[in-house]
């Protein structure tokens, strides 16, 4: 063995050991070629720092050779250093700039490179005041590069990959090898390779011995299946912050289009819990207090993003939850009357969106924002169940045939019992279920499904608000989330800027609603006593200007006639005022 190899070797142990290794050079040794080694480790471990030095050498010499050898070649230079600007400017997010300023950035450098090298091609290395530009320009560039995050996050994890094969020995993996690795927010992911006959259960066995050598807090190192399901391969994930330590506030939404799984939230190991609500029903369920109406409203915030979703919602407490989104809510219901005709439409609607794919030799409703899919947000579902019992039959035929003409009904509510849920299919329709704490254990299968408590879906231990379990077709193991948090600044901001890309319902559901509106009583079989109550009822609570014909009509689900005839003995009877043409209140609504 070589004398280097033999000192090598020797500093290797002793920095396994925890000692700096000291190189004592006597006049025979072979210092240059110590010393080489050293010189050149070093500007290889730190060539991310060093890559502003090792550019600024690269155009000097680049600069010298070109002048000399092809000086009028300077027009491609510049050409090329154009082209290669504007496209790292302009599609950069392709190889890993994700954010725009990592774009520009990219983009001047390249440019103010390209450009210092066409110039000395033509003038020549000495031209004034090429260097100092090279010198000052250099020295500027490399300050963002210096202070970069992300980029000093990086060289972190690739140090600490670099020592991976002494970590492996150490916790009995040896042979083990780092494939590749990525930098987010929360910390950092690898990809491994496992030697002949390691296992995935190996590594599983081993994660306390990798969090210690890799010096992390304890429960900051994840390990999980690749992608692929390779079973000489594993995911290994590092956390530097726990994502769930404290609440988590909304990035903004995640889709443009219900066509997109909608983010709500990180797991523990900060990856998102994403989740597609196209052709799907959705039931959120927990305890007062464990941040349902703060799932809705990343619901809200996500779905009214969407060009191609039309909202209608049902919010029996008054709109207290729902009325702060009331700008991109195309119809809100507040009372049961309201609800119980919203559902109706909504049903209407459904069957119409049927005929019409029917008709047009189609399958299914994909939505557009000019064919909009209808979503249903039903917050305190028990409530409905309650007060408008009437309304399960349209529910149950929303639940059943909703998936195909993208009519998706979201529920929240404390406790699905199947009294809470009303006395038809709704609850086993539902493809997505998100639990947030529920009090009992026996509220996991409830809200999750039969046999989902002894599968290890603990929604019962879920220990802080906005945490939940969610299971959907595309997540099949219980994993804790926490749900983003939307302050109350952030809401009306949202549902502000969103108010304006709502679509209107489609011509096929509208016209459908305008005839089931003016179609005769008989077609719509209500008791003339309930229907008068319920115009009584609307008329008491009708604002200070009353309220127009169309929307009594949609209220009380009467028809034309009957309306103008029931207003007319109203008025008459003193019981009714028409404020102005077509509005109508109360006589004693000021009382
Ligand atoms: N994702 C979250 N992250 C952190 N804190 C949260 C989160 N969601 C809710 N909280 C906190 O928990 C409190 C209760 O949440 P929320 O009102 O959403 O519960 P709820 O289940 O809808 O209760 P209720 O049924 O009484 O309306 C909120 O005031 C908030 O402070």
């Amino acid at each position: 063995m070589s004398r280097t190899r033999q000192m090598r070797r020797h500093a290797q142990k002793m920095r396994r050991n925890g000692l700096q290794p000291m190189v004592i050079v006597d006049s025979d040794g072979p210092f240059p070629d110590v010393a080489g080694v050293l010189v050149a480790r070093a500007l290889w471990r730190y060539r991310s720092e060093l890559a502003p030095v090792y550019l600024v050498c690269v155009l000097l010499a680049g600069g010298v050779v070109l002048h000399f050898a092809r000086p009028g070649w300077w027009p491609w230079v510049l050409g090329v250093a154009t082209v290669a600007a504007w496209a790292l400017a302009m599609f950069g997010e392709r190889v890993g700039l994700a954010q725009r300023m990592e774009r520009v950035y990219a983009a001047v450098v390249v440019m103010g490179a390209g450009g210092w090298l066409a110039a000395v091609t033509a003038l020549g290395i000495a031209f004034s005041p090429l260097p100092r530009v090279l010198v000052l320009g250099g020295a500027l560039l490399a300050v963002p590069w210096w202070a970069h995050r992300r980029r000093r996050a990086k060289v972190r994890v690739d140090r600490r990959l670099a020592a991976w094969p002494e970590i492996a020995r150490s916790v009995g993996l040896n042979g083990s090898r780092p494939q590749s690795a990525v930098v987010d927010v929360w910390g950092w992911r690898a990809r491994f390779a496992l030697a002949r006959g390691q296992t995935l259960q190996d590594v599983l066995g081993k994660v306390p011995a990798i969090e210690s050598a890799l010096g992390t807090f304890r429960g900051a190192v994840r390990v999980s299946p690749t992608r692929d399901d390779k079973a000489n391969r594993f995911e290994l994930r590092v956390l530097d912050t726990d994502p769930h330590a404290g609440a988590i506030p909304w990035p903004g939404p995640s889709v443009s289009s219900i066509t997109e799984p909608i983010d709500l939230g990180p797991f523990e190991d900060a990856t998102s819990a994403r989740v597609l609500l196209l052709r799907r029903h959705g039931l959120i369920g927990g305890v007062a207090g464990s941040g349902k109406s703060g799932g809705i409203n990343v619901l809200m915030g996500n779905l009214s993003a969407c060009r191609d979703v039309v909202i209608w919602a049902i919010d029996l407490k008054r709109g207290m939850e729902l009325q702060p989104w009331a700008s991109c809510i195309d119809r809100l219901a507040t009372t049961p009357e309201q609800a119980r005709v919203m559902l109706r439409d909504a049903v209407t609607v459904l069957e119409a969106r049927a005929d019409w794919l029917v008709a047009h030799g189609r399958r299914v409703w994909d939505p557009t924002p000019e064919l909009p899919a209808l979503v249903i947000v039903v917050d305190e579902y028990a409530e409905l169940a309650d007060d408008a019992p009437d309304a399960a039959t349209d529910t149950d035929s929303i639940a059943r045939r909703g998936r195909a003409v993208a009519v998706t009904l979201i529920a929240a509510t404390q406790r699905p019992t199947q009294k809470a849920m009303g006395k038809g299919a709704v609850r086993s329709q539902m493809d997505v279920r998100v639990s947030f704490r529920v009090r009992e254990r026996k509220d996991v299968d409830l809200i999750l499904g039969q046999g989902m408590l002894n599968a290890g879906w603990h929604a019962h231990t879920l220990n802080a608000p906005g945490k939940f379990l969610l299971s959907a077709p595309e997540h099949d193991t219980p994993r804790r989330a926490r749900a983003y948090l939307l302050d109350d600044a952030t809401v009306t901001l949202t549902a502000e800027r969103h108010a304006n890309v709502r679509p209107a319902l489609d011509e096929v559901s509208s016209r459908a609603l305008d005839v089931s509106h003016t179609a005769p009583v008989a077609a719509t079989p209500i008791p003339d006593d309930h229907t008068d109550d319920v115009l009584r009822r609307v008329l008491d609570e009708a604002p200070d200007e009353g309220l127009p014909i169309a929307h009594l009509l949609m209220l009380t689900d009467m028809s034309r006639p009957t309306l103008y005839r029931r207003l007319a003995e109203l008025v008459k009877a003193g019981q009714a005022v028409q404020v102005k043409r077509g509005r109508y209140k109360a006589s004693d609504h000021d009382r």
